[in-house]
């Protein structure tokens, strides 16, 4: 039974998993995970770790990115997600749904349901994706005081707190890192530089902060497409690919669809198809057989 229905990592060892991570010199990837099923796929695969990004949740839900989902929501959906997984979950916290003190509730919710981390931003709410134009952050001192309440929430000192700041496509990079370097005084253990450009900007603030750094390599936005050894080698220390699994699976649901409504039938896209066997060798579909018969192996004789 064990590993089945829920893994059997518990979440302070993955907590200390993420820090050890973070201080290992090799970068942790953390994949976006939008169900419980693709997180085992990324724990399968290899990753690090399995990142709850907000854009890619609210628009399963069909919604926009602009902070309209709510704590319990996703808290709910983070939860499933990190029950089945022996990796760190990451989960994005947008601004930490409301003022500092809810953002201090965040922590111990999201604590409470097994998550090792969160990041909460330095927008201004209504929040928006980050390789958007005309976002807005509220001042530093704003953020830090957003950031202190978190910190001192955290009731396992390894769950990780990470700052972003989308400061650079507002206020320019060296603002941004003097942001940084304010939310890591104010107990930030990770930085997550939002929407950088060029390999350089990443260079440039790899040089000027001496506090672990997060890369969002997400697709169709402002930062070119870094490979995760490069990142490595400029000494970042963990990246997300946080939309990615959605776009993937939406092209494929997209196409799929047309293609039934032309044809009339899916016969000519079951090479792209996870077969059913494929699936229940995910699910351990077997195990479960194994485990029924482990209960069920009494017999009954006639009196009964
Ligand atoms: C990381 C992010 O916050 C997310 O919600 O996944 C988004 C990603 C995206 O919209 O591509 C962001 O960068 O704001
Ligand atoms: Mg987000």
């Amino acid at each position: 039974m064990t590993g089945l229905i829920a893994a059997t990592t518990s979440a302070a060892d993955k907590r200390i998993a993420f820090r050890a991570g973070l201080t290992s010199g090799k970068i942790q990837r953390f994949p976006g995970a939008i169900n419980p099923l693709t997180a085992k796929l990324v724990q399968e695969i290899g990753f690090e770790g399995v990142y709850v990004s907000g854009g890619a949740f609210s628009a399963g839900l069909a919604l926009p990115d602009i902070g309209l989902t709510t704590l319990t929501e996703v808290t709910a959906h983070s939860a499933q997600i990190a029950r089945v997984t022996d990796l760190p979950v990451l989960v994005d916290a947008d601004t930490g749904f409301g003022e500092p003190m809810s953002a201090a509730r965040t922590v111990t919710i999201l604590e409470d349901a097994g998550i090792a981390g969160l990041h909460l931003e330095d927008q201004i709410n209504p929040k928006r994706c980050g390789h958007l134009d005309g976002k807005a952050i509220v001042g530093t001192d704003e953020m830090v005081r957003r950031l202190r309440a978190a910190v001192s929430a955290r009731r396992d000192p390894n769950f990780v707190i990470c700052a972003r700041t989308d400061a650079a496509g507002i206020e320019g990079i060296d603002a941004a890192i003097d942001r940084a370097t304010a939310y890591a005084e104010a107990g930030a253990d990770l930085i997550f530089t939002e929407a950088l450009y060029t390999t350089a900007d990443f260079e440039k603030f790899r040089a000027a902060v001496d506090v672990p750094l997060l890369a969002n390599m997400t697709e169709f936005g402002k930062s070119q497409l870094i490979p995760a050894q490069v990142l490595e080698k400029i000494g970042y220390n963990a990246v997300i690919y946080p939309v990615t699994t959605l776009r993937l699976a939406m092209g494929a649901i997209e196409k799929g669809l047309r293609v039934i409504h032309e044809e009339g039938t899916q016969e000519t896209l079951l090479d792209e198809m996870q077969t059913r066997s494929r699936l229940y060798e995910v699910l351990e579909y077997e195990r479960y057989n194994e485990f029924d018969s482990g209960i069920f192996n009494f017999t009954l004789d006639r009196r009964q």
